[in-house]
């Protein structure tokens, strides 16, 4: 190992209260809402095929035209509590909105910068309401901020320059201070989400990134931030350069979802995913695959299955309703998470061999492991392996509370047979298991 002074400082998950909260969350709901919602990945007549928040970026967007959308800036339809109450039937336990994108708008009145709604003609802020009307329902509330800001004069890219170097100096106290506004100004919230965080500019000062997140935790002791906001010395990025974990929880599952638990290591994570296949902000018009909400519904059980949450992006039009689409498959996941939440909330990895069938998740350290059933075999025959010294003691559907006939095929196989019917949707079967040698009532009686 090489001595790091901006390395990971604990190794293991944390287990204090608000970390185990943020863990029991399991399914979250992403908001990328912002001025790139006005022109919706369109422009001048010409539709932009990259990600609808990175418009800015697009030869066919002049810088000029993108930076004066705040002037249209006044969301009629924003609604914060209809939006929490959509979120709160989705099932979502904890959301991440973006307070300022990579643009540098900040959706709060900071005082830190002119590129804020107070300049619009909505004037008003637009997180607080917000943050309030999701606390209200029980939902927690994430801050998502980009390092990334092009608005900032002095926020750069990389330091070539001796006045590059005292500009960025300047930009590092303007991030200091915005996060302090936030943290001071929504005093609820439980953690922030950092992105933009790969350019040289910022990877080269590991000591800064390491100072700021410990101020953040010294200003809101149990603050919650991922792996994404650090660098270590040497320009590591969310695994120092001893391959130790940075920050609470591995922050790098964007778009994409770990395959088994070694690719997690049995740490804390979280994926991220949009609805189409690449838009995070609102596009006018979605191109290839969208999501459908059993395709979604079997990412939340899997990334539960190996200890992580699962965050589901959504894009509110510039008047602040959200689109068809996001209405109907917020209402569809709810709908099953209202009969199988219980398989999803304070689940976990759960020590099974994995099945082709789907996934096995453990509730907590309990005897209780939840089947969720994703293929449903030709056969009708569900294999369960259990571990030695364990025993299968009984085995219910979930939302039909009837046993699920099984057969003990071998010493610690069997064989649960599923209704002979049509699923249009995952289905979950409970287990308990025991520890220890004691008949289950399907062990045969051995002669
Ligand atoms: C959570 C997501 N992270 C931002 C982002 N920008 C990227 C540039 C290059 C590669 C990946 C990126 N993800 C996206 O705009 C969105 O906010």
């Amino acid at each position: 190992t090489v001595s790091l002074q901006h390395g990971a400082h604990r190794s293991g998950n944390r287990t204090d209260a608000d970390m185990e909260r943020w863990r029991s969350h399991r399914l979250g709901q992403f908001i990328h809402w912002g001025l790139y919602a006005i022109p919706g990945g369109e422009w001048n007549g010409k539709v932009y095929n990259g990600a609808a928040e990175w418009i800015r970026s697009w030869k066919e967007m002049p810088h000029e035209a993108y930076d004066n959308l705040y002037k249209q800036f006044n969301p009629a339809g924003y609604n914060p509590q209809q939006w929490a109450r959509q979120a709160k039937d989705m099932g979502a336990r904890y959301m991440i909105i973006t307070t300022k994108h990579h643009d540098g708008f900040c959706l709060w009145p900071s005082k830190y910068s002119k590129y804020t709604v107070a300049s619009t003609p909505w004037k008003k802020d637009i997180i607080g309401p917000m943050v309030e009307a999701y606390n209200k329902e029980g939902i927690d509330v994430v801050l998502y901020f980009s390092i990334i800001d092009w608005n900032h004069p002095d926020w750069r890219t990389s330091l070539k320059t001796k006045e590059d170097t005292v500009a960025y100096g300047r930009f590092k106290v303007f991030v200091k201070n915005q996060l302090k506004e936030l943290l001071t100004k929504y005093p609820t919230v439980k953690g922030f989400w950092f992105d933009g965080t790969w350019d040289e500019s910022w990877k080269t000062d590991g000591a800064f990134s390491d100072e700021l997140e410990q101020y953040l935790q010294s200003l809101h002791p149990g603050l919650i931030i991922g792996s994404r906001l650090r660098a270590d010395e040497k320009g590591a990025r969310h695994f120092d350069s001893n391959g130790r974990l940075m920050g609470d929880y591995e922050q790098g599952w964007e778009r994409k979802l770990p395959e088994k638990i070694e690719d997690v290591h049995h740490n804390d994570w979280e994926g991220v995913m949009t609805i189409p296949e690449n838009q995070w902000g609102y596009h006018a018009r979605w191109t290839g695959h969208i999501k459908t909400a059993n395709e979604l519904i079997e990412m939340l059980a899997r990334s539960a299955s190996l200890g992580g949450n699962f965050v589901i992006n959504f894009g509110p039009k510039a008047d602040g309703t959200y689109r068809a689409e996001e209405q109907q498959l917020a209402a569809q996941i709810g709908q099953w998470m209202k009969t199988n939440g219980a398989a999803i909330y304070g689940g976990g990895y759960a020590g099974l061999e994995k099945q082709d069938w789907g996934y096995y998740i453990r509730k907590g350290n309990t005897d209780t492991v939840y089947m969720v059933v994703c293929n449903i075999p030709v056969s009708g025959y569900l294999r369960v392996k259990i571990p030695p010294q364990q025993s299968l003691q009984s085995a219910t559907g979930l939302e039909s509370g009837q046993p699920i006939p099984t057969t003990q095929t071998g010493r610690n196989e069997y064989l649960l047979q599923l209704e002979n019917k049509k699923y249009d949707a995952p289905v979950v079967i409970q287990l308990e298991v025991k520890k220890g040698k004691e008949r289950g009532e399907f062990e045969k009686a051995r002669t």
